[in-house]
């Protein structure tokens, strides 16, 4: 199997959030006294004492857009993005998916047509384009974008009028395309520091079963 076909079939089978950083919810012992490590293996917390295991701001951040990734409806591949202040507040959260008022039903969500106007790479906004015009305060100047995936170039240049001055993404698949190439040469022109994101936590899990609510404080 070529590379650009095994590629394809890993698209096509695989979510971003799956292949990348899986994000579901575990009872990680913030409630109980006893509770289970990553690898299963029992642990005591010590509830007199501050827990040494919450989510950093970088993890929390990527936590973030790969929670909102999880709203896409494209069927290949699900991108969020996160936008933060230098107060660590969130400030914009986007996913990839359809204008508003663009019925996400009829226009395509396929890649492959010969027919470009089948396509959705004409109708898509992505997930950085979203976060950037959902933001909730005045300007982003001085921000950071959390991604999973690096910035195409017509994010870019919004990220760099938008005054975002770094970008911290988790995977750099299409490092070889031009829209790539042409995203760092912009970024690097304009001052806009990219950083790949490398992950504490290899999963972040939330499992409301196990959630214990239950807690006397
Ligand atoms: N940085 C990115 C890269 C891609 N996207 C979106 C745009 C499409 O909906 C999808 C890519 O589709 P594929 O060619 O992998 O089938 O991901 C984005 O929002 N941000
Ligand atoms: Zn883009």
């Amino acid at each position: 199997m070529s590379a650009e076909v095994s590629e394809k079939v890993l698209d096509d089978k695989r979510s971003l959030h799956e292949s990348l950083m899986e994000l579901s919810i575990v009872d990680n012992g913030t409630v109980g006294t006893d509770s289970k490590d990553s690898s299963g293996t029992s642990k005591v917390r010590d509830l007199e004492k501050k827990r040494e295991d919450y989510l950093e701001w970088p993890e929390y951040f990527m936590a973030v857009a790969f929670l909102a990734a999880m709203r896409s409806k494209d069927p290949c591949t699900q991108v969020g993005a996160c936008i933060t202040d230098s107060n660590n507040r969130i400030v914009g959260v986007g996913y990839n998916g359809m204008p508003i008022g663009c019925s996400d039903e009829i226009l395509p969500w396929g890649k492959n047509s010969s027919q470009p106007l089948e396509t959705k790479y004409m109708y898509v906004c992505h997930a950085e384009m979203n976060a950037i015009m959902n933001k909730n305060t005045a300007d982003l100047r001085g921000c950071t974008l959390y991604v999973a995936l690096f910035p195409c170039n017509e994010c870019a240049k919004l990220i760099i009028q938008a005054g975002i001055k770094q970008v911290v993404y988790m995977s750099d698949k299409h490092k070889n395309k031009p829209s790539t190439e042409a995203s760092k040469m912009m970024f690097s022109m304009a001052g806009v520091k990219c950083q790949q994101f490398v992950p504490k936590n290899s999963k972040i899990v939330i499992d409301f079963e196990e959630i214990d609510w239950n807690i006397s404080i």
